[in-house]
């Protein structure tokens, strides 16, 4: 049950979510829109996308959202995807950028969607939602992973996009502190989640020359858990309505749960 504060805090606001049709996407775009906010998902599958938008069609009605078929790594088509959303709902007040891949086979491609794609998606939003823009301000929220924490030798690539994500989108965070964006950005770092994605590391085409790795991968997942997507939706909601959070790297395991990572303060 949403509670009246976080009604309060979502009703009218508009929300981007990329990947938002499967998996962590897909449970962050169900909560938003249980919250009274519009959502536009974003996300590269056609068919899960369309079936998300009737599922949320019958549930909240047509108006509560929009499914933009966009390549996130194509930056003209996510650039439209976030015109299009502000042409369809006025404004845009939340984006979350979420969509990622495993595959150290083709290493690139993970590099433009994991993390070249996160930062032009945090510009994007900032060019719709920054006061330098003349906007009203916003929350960004980059989808990185336990994996910045750790060094896999299953998914090195991987692990370097995510490290990559909680470096740039802190270091945004401060430069939105210095150049008085009104956005707060932070970044959400989970640990293995029951999705899609990590049904993927059976493949060879995903995992390349480190497959056969995949055993010690899935005693990783026996060993640490899975979590559910609810969970990590409910971090999610935590770091767009609460106001105190900016910079904030947050974790989510078995083990802790929603908590976050201690930075050492920077020497002066
Ligand atoms: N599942 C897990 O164990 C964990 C996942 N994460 C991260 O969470 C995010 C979401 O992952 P999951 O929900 O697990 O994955 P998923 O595979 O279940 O869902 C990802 C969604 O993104 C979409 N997508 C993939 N490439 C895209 C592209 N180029 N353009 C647009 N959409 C694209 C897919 O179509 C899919 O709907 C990713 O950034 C992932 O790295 C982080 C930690 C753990
Ligand atoms: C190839 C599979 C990758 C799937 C996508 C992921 O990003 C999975 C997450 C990657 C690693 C998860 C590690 C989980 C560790 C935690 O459970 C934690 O308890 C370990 C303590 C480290 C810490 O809290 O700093």
């Amino acid at each position: 049950m949403p509670s009246l504060g976080t009604i309060m805090a979502l009703r009218g606001k508009v929300a981007l979510v990329t990947g938002g049709a499967q998996g962590i996407g897909r449970a962050v775009v169900q909560e938003l829109a249980h919250n009274h906010a519009q959502v536009a998902v974003v996300d590269l599958n056609a068919s899960c996308g369309e079936q998300c938008k009737s599922e949320l069609d019958s549930e909240f009605g047509a108006d509560r959202s929009i499914f933009l078929q966009c390549d996130v790594s194509d930056a003209d088509a996510l650039t439209e995807a976030f015109q299009k959303t502000v042409d369809q709902f006025g404004h845009l007040d939340i984006v979350i950028n979420n969509a990622g891949i495993i595959n150290e086979k083709d290493w690139e491609k993970s590099i433009q969607v994991n993390l070249t794609s996160v930062i032009k998606g945090t510009y994007l939003g900032l060019e719709h939602m920054s006061k330098e823009y003349g906007k009203a301000g916003g929350s960004i929220i980059n989808v990185a992973s336990m994996a910045a924490f750790m060094h896999c030798p299953h998914h090195p690539v991987y692990t370097a996009t995510k490290h990559g994500v909680v470096g740039f989108s802190r270091a945004m965070a401060d430069a939105s502190l210095l150049g008085d964006y009104g956005v707060r950005i932070n970044v959400l770092c989970p640990a293995f989640v029951d999705t899609p994605l990590l049904r993927t590391v059976e493949h060879e085409d995903c995992l390349g020359k480190f497959f056969k790795y995949k055993d010690d991968i899935k005693k990783s997942m026996d060993h640490y858990g899975l979590l559910k997507p609810s969970l990590i939706a409910e971090g999610m909601m935590r770091l767009i309505t609460d106001d105190s959070q900016h910079g904030a790297a947050m974790k989510i395991t078995r083990s802790e749960g929603i908590h976050f990572h201690e930075y050492e303060p920077l020497s002066p």
